[in-house]
């Protein structure tokens, strides 16, 4: 489904991303840690067009988008979600989410005509992501947590197949980070997942598979248990 081949980024003399091959399997949930500057971030950036590789490539469903323009790889469904969200403090739920939304004909129709054709997709998407009671709340005044599944909706509603998290639990509470996984749990197995996280608890819980960077590189590819009892992972990554 999506497969990452020999990707390395270079900023100068910096290789950020230093040789990396990763697959993602139709429907799993892949973690993918490691220490601060190991080049999560920038990998998530490279799959998504925000960088373009130095080398490499990533092959989505049979074709090679590595250097596409971000819309282009939005286009062919591939989403991700912000560490920082992004949203308009004075916009409802349903009004982000209208806006989002991917009409199903594709073709742009009058205010509306979108409007009423797509109130079952958003009250949909709303419920999918814990927000079907705050469709009409202004995305200010949504909860921290709540603000976090606001811009996950917004992901689903633009009919993404694979889903790039980066942080999703970053800088919420345990009850909201436990409503964070309950969510990932329900979209399990409908969306292939790669979920950028520093709680560990979280990520061993959640992933079917996780991939261990280091320095730009990948130390291991496997599943929770081979990970936390990989020697090399416990040197560098947990200071055992
Ligand atoms: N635009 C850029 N220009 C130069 N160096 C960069 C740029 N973006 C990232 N880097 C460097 O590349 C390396 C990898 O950064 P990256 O943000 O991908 O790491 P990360 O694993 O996501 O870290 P963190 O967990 O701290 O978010 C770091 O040394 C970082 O300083």
């Amino acid at each position: 489904m999506l497969s990452v081949e020999g990707l390395t980024k270079e900023f100068g003399s910096l290789v950020a991303v230093d040789d990396v091959s990763l697959e993602l399997r139709q429907g799993e949930i892949h973690g993918l840690i490691g220490p601060n500057g190991a080049g999560k971030t920038t990998t998530i950036n490279l799959i998504t067009g925000e960088l373009s590789p130095t080398r490499g490539s990533v092959e989505f469903n049979g074709e090679d988008i590595a250097g596409l323009a971000p819309e282009q790889i939005t286009q062919r469904g591939i989403g991700r979600s912000f560490q920082v969200v992004q949203y308009f403090p004075e916009m409802t739920v349903r009004k982000h989410l209208r806006l989002a939304v991917r009409d199903p004909t594709r073709t742009v129709g009058t205010a509306f005509g979108r409007r009423e054709d797509l109130s079952e997709e958003i009250e949909r998407v709303a419920e999918l992501a814990h927000l079907g009671d705050e469709l009409d709340t202004v995305a200010k005044n949504l909860a921290h947590g709540q603000q976090r599944f606001l811009d996950i909706a917004l992901t689903l509603a633009v009919d993404s197949e694979v889903i790039l998290f980066d942080e999703p639990a970053a800088g919420l509470n345990q009850s909201e980070t436990d409503e964070v996984k309950e969510l990932l749990e329900e979209l399990r197995g409908d969306y292939t997942m790669l979920v950028i996280e520093h709680d560990i608890d979280l990520v061993r819980a959640i992933s079917d598979r996780i991939t261990v960077l280091h320095n730009g590189a990948v130390l291991t590819t496997g599943t929770p248990e081979e990970v936390v009892e990989n020697t090399d992972v416990k040197e560098v990554y947990l200071g055992e």
